[in-house]
């Protein structure tokens, strides 16, 4: 059933006619690739984590200590009996990977957001959409199919965070994402040292500009001249990061939307209980990928408990620090529903657009497709702590 792993098998066959393939097959590899290739200012922001960037190097320590233990000979493991598909909240994904909300991608990008929906689209995985897009929900949603979620930056003007999420509903978003670690930016030296921060050049505001609560906001619309222009982006500035957000207030999302809500950027079991309790169908274990609290706890490592408070009541995904196929079957062994996957694709992107992402996608696609089949593992139904040592 899965035809992921075919990715392998294309790659040697147009090796054996004399061309490798023109971008790296790792995470690692795109990543050094993206530094040599992109300006300094978007590599620094796409790959700049908080402070001493010592989170992020705990996400990737944190899945090297979960290992797993493959099992021969148990079954059908053949490629044709292999099923990565789940279903989340009704909606089927072929394998259990959205990518990442991932905001001002329009550094790298002029068509950044319609190529990433529609290539997850067509490769049968989700994507999410973040708030701070290059381009409007409606827009992007004219190309993402059908399984694609809103991530939403709750904006200090409440009739402003409402028009999003009636926005991105209308627009056939089927699920809505509430960021809760980012009441403002944390502390990046990467993009400090070159003083550069890209909202402030209006880049990845589209969603604000585009938005009639917004504009009834400002005195001249945005388009009429620079000054007007300058005036929408301090706007912005000042209703960007809200600092009073609590877990009641998933009830007025509710009021907003029919759709499921999850909360993104959820560390321990009782903030996970208290978002849930409040009506959240789903949260996201998320260190925002070390961008925001510099040592804190790997995102894999709290998944764990998280999972254990609320996985069985509600879903639960895993970001921050996703980097193979293993890496994956961890996050889903320890009890994530699905993954979001970040920055790898992002430098796709970068490097070569459009053939770029799905390049990133399909190598961890087929990376996922065959550890599975090597573990002795045919669907994800068979994954749990079982399949890892000391589980
Ligand atoms: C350049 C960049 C921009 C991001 N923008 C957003 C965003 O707009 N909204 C959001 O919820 N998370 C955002 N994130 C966090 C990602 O959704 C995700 O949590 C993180 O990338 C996971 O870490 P990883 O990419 O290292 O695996 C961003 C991350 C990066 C690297
Ligand atoms: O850069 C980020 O990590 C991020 O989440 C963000 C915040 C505001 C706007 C765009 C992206």
């Amino acid at each position: 059933m899965s035809a992921f792993g075919n990715f392998q098998n294309e790659i040697y066959l147009t090796g054996l006619g004399g061309t490798a393939p023109d971008l790296p097959t790792t995470a690692a590899g795109l990543e050094a690739r993206a530094r040599e290739t992109l300006s300094a200012a978007a590599f620094a922001y796409i790959a700049g984590s908080a402070s001493t960037e010592r989170t992020a190097a705990n996400n990737v320590e944190a899945f090297g200590r979960h290992r797993i233990v493959p099992r021969m000979w148990r079954g059908a493991s053949a490629p044709d009996a292999r099923d990565l598909s789940v279903d989340l909240f009704g909606l089927r994904l072929d394998a259990p990977i959205l990518t990442a909300p991932i905001g001002v991608l329009g550094m790298v990008h002029p068509d950044a957001e319609p190529v990433v929906g529609s290539v997850a689209s067509a490769l049968g995985i989700g994507s999410v959409l973040s708030t701070a897009s290059s381009t409007p929900i409606e827009d992007v949603a004219a190309v993402s199919g059908e399984n694609w979620w809103y991530q939403l930056y709750w904006p200090a003007d409440e009739g402003v965070a409402e028009s999003l999420v009636r926005r991105a509903t209308a627009a056939g978003a089927k699920a809505i994402v509430v960021t809760a670690d980012t009441p403002g930016m944390g502390w990046r030296p990467r993009d400090l040292d070159l003083g550069h921060l890209p909202f402030l050049k209006a880049q990845g505001i589209a969603n604000y500009l585009s938005d009639p609560v917004f504009r009834s906001r400002l005195a001249a619309p945005p388009e009429s001249s620079d000054e007007a222009l300058q005036i929408a982006v301090l706007t912005w500035v000042g209703m960007f990061g809200n600092h009073t957000l609590r877990p009641a207030d998933i009830a007025r999302v509710k009021e907003w939307t029919h759709l499921p809500v999850l909360v993104k950027g959820i560390l321990h079991p009782d903030d996970a209980r208290a978002v849930v309790d409040a009506g959240a169908d789903g949260v996201v274990v998320s260190n925002h990928g070390g961008r925001q609290v510099d040592n804190a706890i790997a995102a894999v490592d709290a998944l764990g408990p998280v999972a254990d408070a609320v996985g069985g009541s509600s879903t639960v995904l895993l970001d921050s620090g996703i980097r193979s196929g293993s890496d994956i079957l961890v996050a889903l062994a320890l009890g994530a529903d699905a993954v979001l996957y970040g920055r790898p694709w992002v430098y796709g992107l970068g490097l070569a657009g459009r053939d770029g992402v799905q390049h990133a996608l399909r190598c961890i696609l087929a990376d996922l497709d065959i550890t599975m089949g090597l573990a002795g593992l045919t669907s994800l139904a068979e994954v749990d702590r079982s399949i890892l040592a000391g589980g």
